[in-house]
């Protein structure tokens, strides 16, 4: 049985109707669920101390590892889902490409992929190669009960922006000649990490996952039209690929106001919204049928506690009308963040929407 049918009879309790996926399935939900982008990671001082010496990527690939971080925030918040941890890079390393992740830059690649040949760099994901992901989720789904596991994987633009870049970038020149002086090529690039992508996700989806969530964090750099022809068609086959399970799926980007409604059509159940755009504005440029999530500002965290309320009870009000609301932050939560501040907002939050 997977992770999302409805329990029958003498069945183990499944996270079937958890509020997180009766939100993304528009049903009526018992209060507003909440979980944050980035929960699992720098701001816990549990996270940092397991994390001691060892490399990011190192730690993705501990089965032990990975349940213990992808817990800590579950039982320090009491968040309404855990978020698989890991990293959007990491099937990009599992078929050999030589990246890594520094610490206060993020994935670096050490030969940038620029010509045709380097096509060549991207074979195909197997579930062996991952295969530290099918057990920690296994140990995950067995210790989370009723809580839902989110899986993830980054978009096949956002991935293409590290590998034509090389690292982070500010202005993605090098992916946007790239996209305009070589369609082709850069179309064959993106189909080439969707089949990834689809393969990585799907591998999360038949371990457990009960929802997942593809993000394409840069794609807010790009025009609509050029979203349209060049990205949409690539995550659009990611999220084709994974419809059969059934398992909401989860579309985020940032700065992406004005492609809302490209990327629900992209085929996500549920788009996020960062915090530039209030969220009834967003329920329409999205359009009926799809839930949303979000968008608290994340810098909003280190006001104090009133004025946190104050901002959550604006995105709560501005999401009153929606069918479908999963609280969220607009991105992910920032490195210095008070973890309690995170604790307090989910308290909040569950207390005001309460049924
Ligand atoms: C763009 C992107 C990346 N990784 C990710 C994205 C998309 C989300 C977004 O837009 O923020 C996704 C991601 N990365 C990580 C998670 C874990 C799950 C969670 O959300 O809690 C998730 C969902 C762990 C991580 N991924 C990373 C860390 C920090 C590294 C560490 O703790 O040593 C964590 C906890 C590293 C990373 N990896 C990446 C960056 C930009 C960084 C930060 C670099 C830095 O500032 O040090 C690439």
């Amino acid at each position: 049985m997977s992770a999302i049918d409805r329990p029958s009879g003498q069945q183990q309790p499944t996270p079937y109707d958890s509020a997180f996926l009766k939100a993304c399935r528009r049903e009526p939900v018992p209060h507003t669920p909440v979980w944050f982008m980035r929960q699992a990671g720098r701001s816990l001082p549990e996270y940092l101390k397991v994390r001691e010496g060892i490399g990011m990527l190192d730690s993705c690939m501990r089965p032990e590892l990975v349940k213990e971080i992808t817990l800590q925030p579950v039982r320090r918040h009491g968040v309404d889902a855990a978020i698989y941890f890991s990293d959007i890079v990491v099937p990009l390393k599992a078929i050999g490409v030589d990246l890594d992740i520094k610490p206060g830059v993020g994935p670096v690649v050490a030969e940038p992929f620029r010509t045709r040949a380097d096509l060549a760099r991207l074979r195909d994901l197997t579930p062996d190669d991952v295969w530290y992901v099918t057990e920690a989720m296994g140990l995950l789904t067995a210790e989370l009960g009723t809580t839902p596991l989110i899986g993830f994987a980054g978009a096949p633009f956002t991935l293409a922006s590290y590998l034509v870049e090389g690292g982070p970038s500010r202005n993605h020149e090098h992916t946007k000649a790239l996209m305009h002086a070589d369609p082709e090529l850069w179309a064959d690039l993106l189909d080439r990490l969707a089949e990834i992508t689809a393969t990585f996700l799907t591998v999360q989806i038949e371990a457990g996952a009960s929802a997942v969530q593809l993000f394409d964090s840069w794609a807010g750099a790009l025009a609509p039209a050029d979203y349209r022809r060049s990205v949409m068609p690539a995550s659009a086959k990611v999220f084709e690929t994974v419809a059969g399970y059934g398992v909401p799926r989860i579309h985020f980007g940032v700065g992406t106001g004005e492609l809302l409604g490209l990327m629900g059509e992209a085929g996500a159940d549920v788009v996020g919204v960062d915090w530039r755009v209030p969220m009834d504005e967003a329920a329409r440029r999205v359009g009926p049928g799809k839930a949303l999530q979000g968008n608290l500002d994340p810098a909003v965290l280190f006001a104090g506690p009133r004025a946190v309320e104050a901002a959550a009870d604006e995105v709560l009000r501005a999401a009153a009308g929606l069918e479908g609301h999963v609280f969220n932050l607009g991105h992910g939560v920032l490195p210095t963040t008070d973890p309690d501040a995170l604790t307090r907002l989910v308290a909040h939050v569950h207390e005001r929407t309460a049924r």
